[in-house]
């Protein structure tokens, strides 16, 4: 007690020297620019902290904030830190709080109840460090975030779903054609059903959401589909098909959410006002991995920009008459353009760089996401017999393996029962969004603490999708919890699994994703099982960017059932 007061006494005597006399001393400036200079950085790392003080959190490492933490757990640190500090507490990625939420009744109290204050999402370090992924509908915000979201969903109406089950289902056969090739030829060899599945899947949204075909499940061959009238106006040409492919995915793997990104994420996690200006000077640095960034992503922004303006100038001289091809293309593209007031208007929300924006994000957000899902079902159906027999039964059910008979949209939302619960689990057992970004328009409650504006508040349905309290033995595969005669679904909190997100802010692409998934499995199954590969890592490893993937991939063996 003493020592401290002793300390305080000195300590005093020093600031008292500093403002004693008006002679201007270069020593006592000095000291008083450290000082100012000091607290400034102190203020600066600690605002957002303070803000938000009164939410409980584990004790925080300056400047790290609890990134340490994520090194130690792992992918498990949100169900540690929800198990010791409660549904919601804080945790701190480099000098930003976020506020953790963990419950089904706190999730709808930020997504629905509460939509009006925390409307849009944060935009993490990654995202800030990469301009061609902010203009999508993921990160817009206000009304232009509503404007679009409504030109957007009515690609996801029923009626236009169904109208791409044919689409989906030749792809879903390319691919199937693969593995019949593959299970005959290399007898019993394995493939890798994760980078089929992602082939699939990015045809399928490359052709729902550009028009384009990029032809990545054809067997042999990644040859681009050609109608050469269209083919000159909006698409990607064949030598530039896998150039395109090897950027995009380049350019989503490194938005990491760690200390393994680039210098300028790593800053933007550290200290975001750096972000910007070390990225501007890093981006001009040959061989930095700022330099290869803004590289690949300024070259998939210019393949974008041909794109869309090729198929603007397309539509112009349809307009015109000069063109009187049958264009009438349903993509996603076609869409916004056409409900795109004319070029004179002073209300375009939709913008060029928008445009390109928004489809992009559609190649980013439905391809990874749905081919981690196909992925985790087959891997996980693979090691259950019981419940891969069920399913065999469902689908040979509703017509048998040798009939090429196509389910509807309809037949796909009413006759696989149990298909949906098996997807169901396999996406609460496997979350590919573990983390839901969220942040405060205004000052809001949540869960018994005020939050300013501007607060991070990021929903964890990872951490509840793993919780015995919602799942009675989480780490068990088991699809008959989904069952909806079982007492277990009977008192689930309907929001206790909530792998598409919630409210008005929740997945687009759901439906459009289901299908696809639903689809495949059945045409899959209707003429192959699978088996683990010895040689694929048991238990599988998991990676953590901005959304969850397979480290070495899914590597299984087929069996042809016919
Ligand atoms: C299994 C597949 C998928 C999963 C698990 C998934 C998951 C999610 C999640 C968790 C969100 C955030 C929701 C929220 O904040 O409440 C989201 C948003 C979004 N997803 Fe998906 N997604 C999938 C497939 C797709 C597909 C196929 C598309 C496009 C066709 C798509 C497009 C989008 C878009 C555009 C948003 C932003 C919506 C907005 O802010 O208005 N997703 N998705």
């Amino acid at each position: 007690m003493s020592l401290s007061v002793d300390i305080l006494q000195r300590f005093s005597m020093k600031i008292e020297w500093l403002f004693t006399g008006y002679t201007i001393n270069p020593l006592k400036i000095f000291i008083i620019i450290v000082i100012v200079v000091v607290v400034g950085v102190l203020m600066y790392l600690y605002e957002p902290y303070w803000m938000v003080r009164k939410v409980r959190g584990p004790p925080i490492v300056p400047l790290l904030g609890h990134i340490h933490l994520m090194a130690k757990y792992g992918p498990d640190v949100f169900s540690i830190l929800a198990n010791k500090y409660g549904p919601i507490f804080r945790f701190h990625l480099g000098r930003q709080p976020m506020i953790i939420v963990a419950d089904p009744e706190l999730f709808k109290e930020v997504g629905i109840k509460k939509f009006k204050d925390i409307p849009n999402r944060s935009i993490p370090s990654p995202i800030s460090a990469s301009p061609l992924h902010q203009k999508g509908l993921f990160f817009t915000r206000g009304t232009r975030w509503s404007t679009m979201r409504n030109t957007v969903v009515s690609l996801y109406q029923p009626s236009h779903l169904a109208s791409l089950v044919p689409t989906m289902q030749s792809f879903i056969e390319s691919a199937t054609q693969n593995l019949e090739s593959s299970s005959s030829s290399s007898k019993g060899s394995d493939i890798v059903f994760s980078d089929l599945s992602l082939r699939m899947a990015t045809d399928v949204i490359g052709q729902a959401a550009f028009g384009v075909n990029f032809g990545l499940s054809k067997p042999q061959s990644v040859d681009v589909d050609v109608d050469h009238d269209h083919n000159q106006k909006n698409m990607l040409y064949n030598d530039e098909v896998s150039d395109f492919i090897k950027q995009h995915i380049y350019s989503t793997t490194q938005l990491k959410m760690d200390l393994s990104g680039s210098l300028s994420i790593i800053l933007g996690l550290l200290a975001p006002i750096l972000q910007e200006p070390v990225r501007q000077i890093l981006k001009r640095i040959p061989g930095t991995m700022d330099w290869k960034v803004d590289r690949t992503n300024r070259k998939l922004s210019t393949r974008l920009d041909e794109i869309v303006l090729n198929r603007i100038i397309l539509q112009e001289k349809m307009q015109l008459g000069a063109d009187d091809h049958d264009h009438d293309s349903k993509d996603l593209l076609s869409l916004i353009l056409k409900t795109r007031p004319d070029s004179g208007s002073r209300n375009v929300v939709f913008t060029q760089d928008y445009i390109s924006a928004t489809v992009y994000e559609h190649l980013l957000a439905g391809s990874a996401t749905t081919a981690f899902t196909l992925s985790s079902v087959v891997y996980l159906v693979s090691r259950h017999p019981n419940v891969e027999n069920k399913l065999l039964a469902e689908i040979d059910g509703f017509c048998p393996h040798d009939d090429d008979q196509i389910p509807t949209s309809h037949d796909l939302q009413h006759k696989f029962p149990y298909l949906d619960q098996v997807i169901k689990e396999a996406m609460r057992f496997y979350f590919v969004s573990p983390l839901i970004a969220r942040e405060t328009a205004n000052q809001v409650e949540i869960g018994g603490y005020l939050l300013p504006k501007g607060t991070w508040v990021w929903l964890a349905p990872g951490v509840v999708a793993k919780d015995a309290t919602h799942f009675p033995e989480p780490d068990k595969f088991n699809p008959e919890r989904f069952d909806p005669d079982c007492e277990e679904e009977r008192h689930r909190h309907p929001y206790a699994l909530i792998p598409f997100g919630i409210g008005p802010r929740a997945c687009i692409g759901q439906k459009f994703s289901l299908q696809e998934i639903k689809l495949s499995l059945i045409h899959l199954y209707r003429k192959f099982v699978f088996r683990h590969s010895p040689n694929m890592e048991c238990p599988l490893e998991l990676e953590f960017g901005i959304v969850v993937n397979f480290k070495h991939g899914v590597k299984l063996r087929v069996i042809n059932r016919i």
